[in-house]
């Protein structure tokens, strides 16, 4: 066996430098770490409660076992320690209290296969990778539902990188914090098919020769990375792996000796996965075997890898059907600036998980889908764990299936882990990318608290490590002095005592486990009771909720009906109130109209009654003034007559003195004429009292057609005003009405 701290200078040295004790205490080359190696958690310095508080995880620790290797617990590196890393390291470093306090989010990264060549021909391709943008995005129409998603994730890898842009991009940052003493875990999620293993195994590198192919993926990539890294920095480091692989839920050592018999029955030896009491799980009797060349390491991965369960499915020729776990653990020596030796440790795991499947397309029968339905039901509680820790619910169901026990630290816990989704861009796995493409957008969310390990002095990891090859000493005694299974007396007796104990506690946990029992029974019945009176109570409540909503429904109805009839009468309403609104508008415009003519009628009847008035009593006074001038003129006439008459008489008279005698003579002359001029005078009379009587006629015409018109007129104003009368009667009426 390769001894456990190696000079970087010297990859095929077989001993650490540092410790002449520590180099004899390792047994040759080839030999494995002890049969019981745990799994318990790395930060073994925690106290009860933050164990309690902080899962532990994946990586192991046999501090806690007698004889273990290297405790190690968290703690923020000293400033001392600072100085010595590069310019990434110290952007890490002083990250790692805001990291601390805060958490940091998982990295989330996706890749996208290419087209296989099977597909090439003939299969859409529905996802177009952005990596500049670190975008995916999927668009596709089907059964006339558009589907148009874009999602962002840390990075992105299209079909056409290469497995070494991914690597620089993306993991070798993680393999440097490795090496700063953090753990770390990348692990592939996706589709069966998608490129998991491709990513994480790739091709195969030639162990002998050292030969690199350039489709080799992270976990060879990371392993140079961490020894080139190692040498250059010319450091003493000592580094173990461990390769398990987890299937239906049982686990089995890929590392593990193979023995005829169990290869035979072509069986795996389960290994029990156990809590150890502070909240982290120990795999028990996990194989860590210790390498240090590169050349070692490809070995036990080509090894381990060979041994997963893998078969044809329709989807992919060589399917893996378990999960995997690759772990790297290295330990590295470092000076403090006093001169004092410590021992930091760092630890990356690498998972490759089975594929998420659809059954019926993997075309997966009988054990092949009782299989496959076992790996969807890890991957469920994967996705229930992601969900919670993104919901941040109280409980996280780590403990439901053992993938999520493994993986605890890695998910919400002090790790720094990076999730590769890969995908295919075909539209036949369409439903199942963004499947994948939404759990690796919600993983985005989940928040570790990373912690560089803490490191311990030299000296201590001296001491353990004597007290780890003293127990190895009396094993490999104990073993080479008796056949079967034998143990030396001491452990035998400590472990009897241990048993002795254990019965005991197991005994009282029963006895306490009875008591819980019956008390939770009492209290179930209890509450089972209480349950059926508030059963009752609640359906006698709703039963009288039903008959007061049966009662609400009926009035409701009513109530409907009366409403819609109020509704009809409103509508009714409202419609004659328009109706009376635009009347009364009409109305107002008529009265207005009205009031308007009558004020016009009223002025021009006023001004014409003035102007009658004026002209009647003009022509009164006119005709009155013609009947006074005609009468002056009948009058002077008349006297003008009399006058003339008597002026005639006289000279009649005259004439009857003047000519006496004559007049006898001329009396029959004069009878004559008295009598000529009496009819003359009766003519002139009658013509006299022809034109009084006729004057007379006319005045009293004049007169008469004076007064007629007076009357009419009167009659006339009267009616009007009695109209006047009426319409504003009517008006106040119609005023009154509405
Ligand atoms: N990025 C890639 N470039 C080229 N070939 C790839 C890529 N990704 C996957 N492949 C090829 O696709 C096939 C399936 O890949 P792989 O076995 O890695 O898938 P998987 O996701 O691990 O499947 P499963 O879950 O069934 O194990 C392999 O032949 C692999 O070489």
């Amino acid at each position: 066996m390769k001894v456990g701290l190696k000079s970087g200078g010297g990859r095929q040295s077989a001993a650490g430098r540092w410790s002449d004790k520590g180099r004899r205490g390792f047994s040759g080359g080839g030999a494995r770490a002890p049969e019981a190696l745990e799994l318990s958690p790395i930060f073994s310095k925690r106290s009860s409660q933050e164990d309690l508080d902080s899962p532990s995880g994946l990586l192991m620790d046999n501090s806690q076992r007698k004889g273990g290797l290297i405790p190690v617990s968290p703690k923020t590196p000293r400033s001392s320690d600072r100085s010595s890393r590069g310019a990434n390291d110290t952007s890490s470093n002083s990250n790692s209290k805001h990291d601390k306090d805060k958490g940091v989010n998982i990295q989330v990264i996706v890749r996208c296969r290419p087209l296989n060549d099977d597909e090439v021909s003939n299969t859409p391709v529905v996802i177009s990778c952005n990596e500049q943008r670190r975008e995916i995005s999927a668009v596709q129409n089907i059964a006339n539902k558009q589907i148009d998603k874009t999602f962002t994730f840390d990075k992105v890898f299209g079909p056409s990188s290469l497995q070494n842009d991914l690597f620089e991009q993306a993991v070798s940052p993680i393999v440097r914090e490795v090496l700063e003493g953090y753990n770390c875990t990348i692990f592939a999620y996706g589709q069966t098919g998608t490129g998991k293993t491709y990513t994480m195994e790739g091709g195969a590198v030639n162990a002998k020769n050292g030969e690199f192919p350039n489709d080799a993926g992270v976990i060879p990539r990371s392993i140079r990375q961490i020894f080139d890294k190692l040498e250059a920095q010319n450091s003493e480091y000592s580094m173990k792996v461990s390769f398990l692989e987890l299937y239906n839920e049982e686990i089995t050592d890929l590392l593990a000796p193979e023995e005829p018999r169990l290869l035979e029955d072509k069986s795996k030896k389960p290994i029990a996965l156990m809590e150890d009491g502070k909240g982290g799980v120990i795999v028990r009797g996990l194989e860590e075997e210790i390498v240090a060349t590169t050349g070692e390491i490809y070995r036990i991965l080509e090894k381990g890898s060979s041994k997963r369960r893998t078969a044809e499915t329709l989807l992919n020729k060589q399917s893996s059907r378990s999960h995997s776990i690759f772990s790297i653990t290295i330990h590295m020596k470092e000076c403090t600036p006093e001169g004092e030796e410590m021992i930091k440790c760092g630890r990356l795991n690498l998972v490759d998980l089975a594929g998420s499947e659809n059954i019926s397309r993997s075309g997966a029968r009988d054990n092949r889908a009782r299989e496959a339905g076992e790996i969807n039901k890890s991957l469920l509680t994967l996705g229930r764990v992601i969900n919670a820790l993104v919901d941040h619910s109280g409980h996280v169901p780590y403990r439901d299936s053992k993938l999520t026990r493994l993986l605890r630290d890695s998910l919400g816990g002090k790790t720094k882990t990076c999730i590769v989704a890969t995908i295919s861009p075909s539209i036949h796995c369409l439903e199942e990318t963004l499947n994948t493409l939404d759990y690796a957008h919600r993983a985005k969310n989940i928040k570790n608290k990373p912690e560089v390990n803490q490191k311990m002095m030299k000296s201590a990891l001296i001491k353990d490590l004597y007290s780890e090859i003293d127990r190895l000493k009396q094993e490999l005694y104990a073993a080479r002095e008796k056949n079967g299974i034998y143990i030396p007396k001491d452990w035998f007796v400590q472990d009897e005592a241990l048993k002795k104990a254990m019965s005991e506690k197991l005994e009282s946990l029963e006895v306490e486990l009875e008591v819980r029992d019956k008390r939770q029974l009492d209290e179930t019945e209890h509450s089972l009771s209480d349950l059926e009176q508030r059963y009752k109570q609640a359906n006698l409540i709703i039963k009288e909720k039903e008959y007061l909503i049966s009662n609400l429904l009926q009035y409701d109805e009513e109530h409907i009906e009366i409403a819609l009839a109020l509704r009809i009468e409103l509508e009714d309403a409202a419609e004659d109130f328009y109706g009376v609104c635009s009347k009364i508008e009409r109305k107002n415009k008529i009265e207005d109209g009205n009031k308007m003519i009558l004020q016009r009628f009223h002025s021009h009847l006023t001004e014409q009654l003035g102007l009658l008035h004026s002209t009647v009593s003009t022509s009164l006074t006119q005709q009155e003034n013609h009947l006074k001038q005609m009468e002056e003129e009948v009058r002077s006439f008349v006297s003008a007559k009399i006058k003339t008459t008597k002026e005639l008489h006289e000279w009649l008279e005259r004439l009857k003195d003047v000519y006496g005698n004559g007049i006898r003579t001329m009396d029959g002359f004069a009878g004559e004429l008295k009598q000529k001029s009496l009819s003359t005078f009766g003519k002139l009379n009658s013509q006299i009292l022809m034109h009084y009587s006729g004057l007379e006629y006319c005045l009293k015409n004049i007169t008469q057609e004076g007064n007629q018109l007076l009357n009419e007129l009167q009659t006339t104003l009267s009616m009007m005003e009695d109209k006047v009368v009426s319409f504003t009667r009517q008006q106040h009426e119609v005023g009154s009405y509405y």
